[in-house]
């Protein structure tokens, strides 16, 4: 049986904490067991990644880091398809998702931030003084230290480069720890780190669970510097107040339940196509999809019967046949709490328009599959309108005007990301900027242009990641003033 290891200070070790199992999602079968790190692992990663600040790392220049840096988007790129099968192994991901979204992006965010380094500015203030001589002032921009970096399950090595990519291209060292689910990529990564010539100490990976477990004892940590963190709303801020605790920076990726709007002018081809993924795409796994949609009322009935028609299209299967376009969601337990809503929104009396159960799949019955699932006719205030389920499914609520659609799409405790479908452009302007959300795509979504802010407002997040946002976290902006 495969062993995944912790990666501490440029070796692979065993942790001191238990060996946990490793399940393929689409069978349930366990494929590897992983070596969990006990706090004193945490310590000694920590430890490495400080003195790692000190050490040749510390003396290299912002274009020797770039270099390196580009090494190891080259590296990843060089064993894309080892990443491909240890991404879609841990999460039961298509490969038609994996190959083209999850992989590609995990090397292109060290080249970003690569580029991103390199053409920086800070600032500087010419200052009158009363002698007359004047005063010159500059800020130089230095890497905050030991960077601790807390991951997701759902986008495993898109989200954990993300962070490492500005973090090491800033000049800091970083403590990972992966999702239990997903431990695979982080781990494949430390050999391309070596192999790229990064200094030992600069990347760490710990494995394990969360509170009271390796994502504690990093964030409690005393020596790490600042904590980045992707994950659920509840675990950001137990995070949070991890890092109060030597008064720490934090950036929150948090969740959302974010809305989409589809005015009566919109294109419908364009809208569905859109709508289908961002409603189901890696089985609802993502942040930024539509959980909840407004309909204007002339066009409801369309819209809700191509986007069930859409649901009713997506292909289960092998997650390594191209052909496959919906894979199980990440765990047995995920799934539980997925047809729980399920559940609540029968209950609830919903018109069930696609989906709403279990697909029966030859061969997989052992893997943790859901349908992608269309519901209407709930209330506002039901559950499944009102919490991130993070599964394939979307309920759909007809609004008659402009101001009924910003309320309802604003009446959420989240902000994350929104969609809005319209041709008339004036109008797709004006919403998109009444909308309480980090992200607005207009007849778009998932478009990402990386050095655009992306982040959430209220329980979606704080801080902002994307090119020179990234580095405005990652760096901290020191003021020089010297008298001429
Ligand atoms: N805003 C974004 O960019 C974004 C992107 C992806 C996912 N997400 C959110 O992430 C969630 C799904 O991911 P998840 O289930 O892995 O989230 P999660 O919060 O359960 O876990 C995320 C990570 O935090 C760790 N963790 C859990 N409790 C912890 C604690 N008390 N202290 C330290 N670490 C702890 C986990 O081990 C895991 O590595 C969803 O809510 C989704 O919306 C947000
Ligand atoms: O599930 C959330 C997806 C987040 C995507 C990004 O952070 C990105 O595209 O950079």
């Amino acid at each position: 049986m495969k062993r995944i290891q912790n990666f501490i200070n440029g070796r692979f070790v065993d942790g001191t904490g238990e060996l946990f199992e490793n399940r393929f999602p689409a069978t349930g079968e366990v494929h590897s067991l992983v070596s969990a790190a006990g706090e004193q692992d945490v310590d000694a990663a920590v430890s490495a990644a400080k003195k790692a600040l000190k050490g040749p790392w510390a003396r290299l220049s912002v274009q020797e880091r770039i270099t390196l840096l580009r090494r190891v988007a080259d590296g990843i790129n060089a064993r894309f398809d080892e990443f491909l099968r240890a991404e879609i192994m841990d999460t039961g991901k298509p490969a038609s998702i994996a190959s083209h979204i999850d992989i590609p992006r995990g090397a292109a965010n060290f080249n970003v931030f690569a580029d991103q380094i390199a053409s920086v500015a800070t600032e500087a203030f010419e200052m009158a003084t009363p002698d007359g001589a004047g005063a010159l002032n500059y800020a130089i921009r230095m890497p905050r230290g030991v960077i601790g970096v807390v991951c997701p399950w759902n986008l495993p090595l898109l989200l954990m480069t993300w962070k490492v990519a500005p973090a090491l291209a800033c000049g800091n060292t970083v403590v990972v720890k992966p999702s239990e689910e997903t431990p695979a990529t982080a781990t494949l990564l430390g050999e391309v780190m070596n192999d790229a010539g990064i200094p030992e100490g600069v990347y760490n990976v710990v494995h394990g669970f969360g509170g009271g477990s390796t994502g504690e004892f990093l964030s409690s940590h005393p020596d790490v510097d600042a904590i980045t963190f992707t994950g659920e709303t509840t675990t950001g801020e137990a995070i949070m107040a991890a890092a109060a605790r030597g008064v720490r920076p934090v950036s929150l990726e948090l969740g959302g339940k974010n809305p989409g709007i589809v005015f009566d002018d919109a294109d419908i081809d364009i809208t569905i196509e859109g709508l289908g993924r961002s409603c189901f795409a890696n089985t609802g796994q993502v942040c930024l999809g539509t959980e909840r949609l407004y309909v204007q009322r002339g066009i409801f009935d369309q819209v809700a019967e191509k986007l069930a028609a859409r649901a009713r299209t997506y292909a289960f299967g092998d997650p390594f046949d191209q052909s496959t376009t919906m894979g199980p969601l990440i765990s047995e337990e995920h799934r539980r709490k997925v047809l729980a809503y399920y559940e609540k929104a029968k209950a609830g009396g919903a018109e069930i328009l696609a989906g709403g159960g279990v697909p029966s799949i030859q061969g997989y019955e052992g893997g943790s599959w859901v349908e992608p699932t269309v519901w209407t006719g709930l209330p506002e205030d039901s559950p499944v309108v009102r919490d991130e389920i993070f599964g394939p499914c979307t309920h759909i609520t007809p609004f008659d005007d402009e101001e009924e659609a910003i309320q309802l799409a604003n009446n959420s405790p989240y902000g994350l990301a929104t969609s809005i479908w319209t041709t008339n452009l004036s109008r797709g302007h004006r919403v998109a900027g009444r909308i309480d959300a980090g992200i607005t795509w207009v007849n778009c979504w998932f478009l990402r242009d990386l050095r655009t802010p992306f982040g959430g407002s209220k329980r979606s997040g704080i801080g902002r990641e994307g090119g020179v946002h990234s580095l405005e976290f990652y760096t901290e902006l020191r003021n020089v003033c010297v008298k001429l």
